[in-house]
């Protein structure tokens, strides 16, 4: 689905990310977690090709990003960032729509308007579709831009690919949960979803594949299980933990404290 070689950024001689080899293959969820800092945000836009530096390598169900179509990419390929413009005058539905603007040149079609409804039913937010965008609270907002690159990737298209940059910023937990497993239904039905998350036992949870950054670089990409363990974690959050299995689902449960 996506293969990524020797992935390096720098700004003004800054090494942000340095060297890191990635692939996943469709139908993965994969998290990726690090402290503060780590490089997360920065290499999920180089996965998603919103940055660039000379020298990646990154292919996107095996072509390199220059040579698809413009026109034809955002259908394969959405992402939600965590810092989206909060002065938009559109009503809550507009904003969903710009999901669709490639799909269509001036007046919406039928189906761009159910592939709306669809999106707002799926986030849970068909009773703020008339209200202003602007006036909404924080975890509402996210909520609208979640469903509007949802909405983009409504198609026939097979194997895509969902990368999202903190997306349960600002969320409680019921919308936490319904999105990430919104996110999980999207992944079981062959797409690929790549996820920035700070929430560890969240991550556990959802995640089939995690990879761990630490100061720009690849500590481990692998298996929950194999990643979140007691000293992995405690190292690279340089904070002590402890990991126990959770026992409604089997999977890492991560305690942090002193
Ligand atoms: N354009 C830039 N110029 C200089 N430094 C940058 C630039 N973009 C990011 N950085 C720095 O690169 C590092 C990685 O930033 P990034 O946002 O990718 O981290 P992150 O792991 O997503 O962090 P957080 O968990 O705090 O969101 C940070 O130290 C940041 O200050």
């Amino acid at each position: 689905m996506i293969q990524a070689q020797k992935v390096s950024y720098r700004s003004k001689e800054v090494h942000i990310i340095n060297d890191i080899d990635f692939e996943c293959n469709s139908g993965e969820f994969v998290a990726i977690l690090g402290p503060n800092g780590a490089g997360k945000s920065t290499f999920l836009s180089l996965l998603a090709n919103e940055l660039h530096q000379k020298g990646n390598k990154i292919l996107l169900k095996s072509c390199d990003y220059n040579q698809w179509c413009e026109k034809e990419l955002p259908k394969h390929k959405a992402k939600f960032s965590q810092h989206n413009n909060s002065d938009i005058p559109l009503n809550v539905e507009d904003v969903v729509m710009m999901g669709r603007y490639p799909y269509f040149d001036h007046i919406p079609s039928e189906e761009d308007k159910k592939a709306i409804q669809y999106s707002m039913e799926c986030i849970d937010i068909c009773p703020l579709q008339n209200r202003e965008y602007n006036h909404l609270s924080g975890g509402e907002k996210q909520r609208v831009h979640l469903a509007r690159v949802l909405s983009q990737l409504n198609n026939n298209v097979e194997n895509k690919l969902l990368f999202l940059d903190e997306p349960l910023n600002n969320l409680d937990v019921l919308h936490q949960h319904k999105i990430l497993e919104l996110i999980k239904d999207f992944t079981i039905k062959g797409n690929t979803a790549i996820v920035v998350i700070h929430d560890l036992n969240l991550a556990a949870q959802f995640a089939d594949k995690i990879l761990l950054l630490e100061k720009g670089k690849k500590v481990c990409y692998d298996t929950p299980q194999k990643v979140l363990t007691q000293d992995t974690l405690s190292k690279v959050y340089n904070f002590p933990c402890i990991v126990t299995t959770n026992p409604v689902n089997n999977n890492p449960l991560i305690i942090f404290g002193k």
